[in-house]
């Protein structure tokens, strides 16, 4: 099965990390992720996950680490998570897809029910 890789941001709002939950009528209904998005082609990592969080959540980011991908297989697809830090630069936070989002402290962001994928991915950041 092919692997489609998707960029994802730990965007921080000073001493807050944003997580946004799906909406019922997406793919993993309301798992919660960090935003972002399936890269297209030609698209750079960066590019793509600047282009997502604009689309998504109306905001401006500064891109700052690129952490290690997670594979990850659902029972009818197959994803490679590619997380970066980042940090909050300017524009308002307005939800365009999904149903929720919190600005967590780092240590209440492992309470949330994640998309599976992300778990490796939250593991890591947790231990930086
Ligand atoms: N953006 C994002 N997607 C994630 C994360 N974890 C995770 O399993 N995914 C999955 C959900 C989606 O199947 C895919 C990302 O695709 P997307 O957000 O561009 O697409 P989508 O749900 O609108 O799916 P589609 O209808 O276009 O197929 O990766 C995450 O942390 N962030």
């Amino acid at each position: 099965m092919k692997i489609i890789p998707v960029t994802c941001a730990i965007i921080h709002f000073g001493d807050k990390i944003l997580a946004v939950q799906r909406s019922e009528t997406m793919k993993l209904p309301l798992k919660w992720e960090f935003a972002g998005g399936k890269i297209e082609s030609g698209e750079s990592e960066i590019a793509c996950i600047k282009r997502e969080i604009f689309e998504e959540l109306n905001i401006h980011i500064e891109v700052k680490k690129r952490l290690t991908p997670a594979t990850h297989q659902y029972p009818n697809f197959k994803i490679e998570l590619i997380p970066f830090t980042a940090e909050f630069v300017s524009g308002e936070l307005k939800l365009r897809e999904h149903s929720s989002f919190i600005l967590a402290k780092k240590e209440e962001l492992i309470n949330l029910d994640w998309a599976e994928a992300d778990l490796p991915i939250l593991k890591e950041y947790l231990a930086t």
